[in-house]
């Protein structure tokens, strides 16, 4: 299940075929391009001068067996065949015009939808990326997406063309003869209920067949990102068979899908004959008993194809809306999730800070996991260094995730320099904080990309001395291409202790007044951990720092150690005094350093 989450397509009821919602889609989709109004306007225009078209050519076949060959008029042949050709070439200049330009509207709309899609994927906050899978979203923003291209580049010039023929072609029949359109219009009611009946089922494993695509997506972004797990535990096979049951739902549900085309089809080929049929049929009586012209039996055939083609166009948009609509919802329920995190009405800058932070009577809890943090009370005054320690699980990520606003409190406050950090914007808050974090993000790119991440305006100079603070700057130039040295994805390309300076490089060069140190757990060798132990100490000099720790060694000489067990804090002071209170810290540093015996040193120190 996904709690919480936007609904994924097995469990999400599948909404009725709604011509009301599938308007309020196309419209909306449109509007996206209103400023691409003329090639709209010249659309429509090509569009309509298509069905004209189709309409007159009949005619002249019709003109030439009532009037032309009973008559002999051999000189009206050039005419007629001047008229046919000339007819045609317009057909294909209008339609060439229509569809180039109804494909730049309907591109363009697209263009839009997916910049915008995105733009609001990265307004979501944590918790919204803690219910999604990452696969899931990447297919709403890809597939989802294409699935919408193709309705409004292709099948919408069919759909308006077809549906001012059909209106067109129906008027004029039932002009000419009333009885005769109405015995095969009432062929169309048989049509339009096969359709609706067919389309919720075509509907509904379409939209199994898109969330089959998204599964297959998001298995392949979980096993290619972490393909080092998979070799190094030998799971090769294991993840071949879980990608090949996830391919095999894929592929049923576009089997059942086709099966469904396969009724479907014929079923509306069966009424189109009967049609025919009628038209034949009645309307060799009518010449016979005189009623009618031989021409204008020829022309009913004719708009017969007309007037039916547009109802088999539309079994066939049919699908491209329905798969459309199923699309279009997945990329809506991401358009309509709101962000819990995000910036209050009237929300101020936060000015320049000096680093004080407050967390008042705190209660925290994730969705599934609602009792992180009890009544929390921090002070972490400006310049200081105060330490986490507890065992795993004790909510020391929690807390400064809390500081940076990845989560909000659910009561109590977070306060930076007296401002409630929901008082102010995300933007100006995270702008004043650095993150150095023990699993390193890093982007596919160069070095100086990177390190430039958080300051994209660094000028060069800047660049390389934060490098240097950092203890980067010599292995960066001995990369043959110096800064400029791709790292590969997630930094790849880089040893760990590497990867950690960079990160801390790009922290210098931010130069946030409040630092965030996730501590590394896998030790290092003694060489780089002292590089690294060095470009820190550089980081938190003067900076108002909170270090989640997990080696105790590193932390002893913090402002403030703070001990927490289940969300609450267990005891508070320095190293020494925490020492000497003898009680929880005292156990936790014994057990990573059993051949110091804190309570011998306490004798020793007496
Ligand atoms: N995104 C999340 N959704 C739900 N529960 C979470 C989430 N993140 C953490 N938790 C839960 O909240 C609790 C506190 O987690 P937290 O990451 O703050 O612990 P920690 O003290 O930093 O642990 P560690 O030392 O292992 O990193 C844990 O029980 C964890 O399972």
């Amino acid at each position: 299940m996904n709690p919480g989450g936007i609904p994924s397509g097995r469990h999400a009821p599948i909404p009725k075929f709604n011509p009301r919602s599938i308007a309020s889609m196309l419209l909306r989709l449109f509007s996206l391009t209103r400023s691409n109004w003329r090639l709209l306007i010249a659309a429509v225009i090509s569009m309509t001068a298509v069905s004209l078209l189709e309409f007159v050519i009949p005619q002249l076949t019709r003109y030439v067996i009532d009037h032309v060959i009973p008559a002999d008029n051999y000189a009206a042949l050039p005419w007629v065949a001047g008229g046919i050709l000339g007819a045609a070439l317009l057909l294909g200049l209008f339609g060439y015009i229509g569809s180039t330009a109804m494909a730049s509207v309907g591109q363009k709309a697209i263009y839009e939808l997916r910049n915008m899609l995105y733009r609001h994927l990265q307004t979501l906050d944590m918790s919204f990326y803690d219910r999604n899978r990452t696969g899931d979203l990447m297919s709403r923003v890809t597939s989802d997406v294409n699935m919408l291209q193709q309705l409004v580049s292709s099948s919408m010039i069919q759909l308006f063309t077809d549906i001012f023929t059909f209106t067109a072609v129906a008027i004029y029949m039932l002009w000419i003869d009333w009885q005769l359109t109405l015995m095969l219009l009432a062929t169309f009611p048989i049509m339009i209920y096969t359709t609706r009946r067919f389309s919720t089922r075509i509907r509904s494993s379409f939209r199994t067949v898109q969330q089959s695509v998204a599964d297959v997506s998001d298995h392949l972004q979980d096993t290619l990102s972490g393909i080092r797990l998979i070799k190094s535990f030998s799971t090769e096979d294991y993840e071949s068979d879980r990608f090949a049951d996830r391919s095999r739902v894929n592929m049923e549900a576009n089997l059942k899908t086709v099966r469904l085309r396969a009724i479907y089809e014929p079923t509306i080929d069966f009424i189109n004959f009967l049609g025919l049929a009628i038209v034949l049929v009645l309307g060799a009586w009518q010449v016979m008993s005189g009623r009618l012209t031989i021409g204008s039996v020829v022309a009913f055939m004719a708009y017969l194809r007309l007037l039916q083609n547009p109802v088999r166009h539309f079994s066939r948009i049919l699908n491209t809306v329905q798969q459309s609509a199923a699309a279009y919802e997945r990329v809506v329920d991401i358009l309509e999730t709101k962000p819990e995190v995000a910036d209050r009405d009237g929300a101020s800058q936060l000015p320049p800070i000096q680093g004080r932070v407050v967390y008042q009577d705190v209660d925290f809890g994730y969705t599934g996991h609602p009792d992180v943090l009890h009544q929390l009370n921090l002070e972490m005054g400006p310049g200081q260094v105060t330490a986490l320690v507890g065992s795993s699980g004790s909510g020391k990520t929690t807390i400064a995730h809390l500081l940076t606003r990845f989560y909000d409190v659910r009561s109590g406050s977070v306060s930076i320099d007296g401002f409630d950090v929901r008082d102010v914007t995300v933007q100006s808050l995270r702008q004043q904080i650095g993150l150095v974090s023990q699993d390193i993000m890093l982007f596919n790119g160069t070095i100086r990309d990177n390190i430039r991440y958080g300051r994209q305006d660094a000028t060069e100079e800047e660049t390389i001395a934060a490098s240097a603070a950092a203890n980067a700057h010599g292995f960066i130039t001995a990369f043959p291409d110096g800064y400029d040295a791709e790292i590969g994805e997630r930094g790849v390309k880089l040893s760990g202790g590497q990867k950690q300076r960079i990160s801390i490089a790009r922290a210098l060069l931010k130069n946030p007044r409040l630092i965030i140190l996730d501590e590394a757990t896998a030790a290092l060798d003694t060489e780089s951990e002292h590089l690294i132990q060095e470009a820190l100490n550089r980081l938190l000099q003067g900076r108002t720092c909170l270090v989640i720790a997990h080696r105790l060694s590193t932390i002893r000489h913090a402002d403030q150690i703070v001990v927490l067990e289940e969300g609450r804090i267990l005891e508070r002071g320095t190293h020494d005094e925490l020492l000497k209170a003898n009680g929880r810290y005292a156990r936790l540093y014994e057990l990573q350093f059993p051949q110091h015996n804190p309570i011998e040193q306490e004798a020793g120190d007496g």
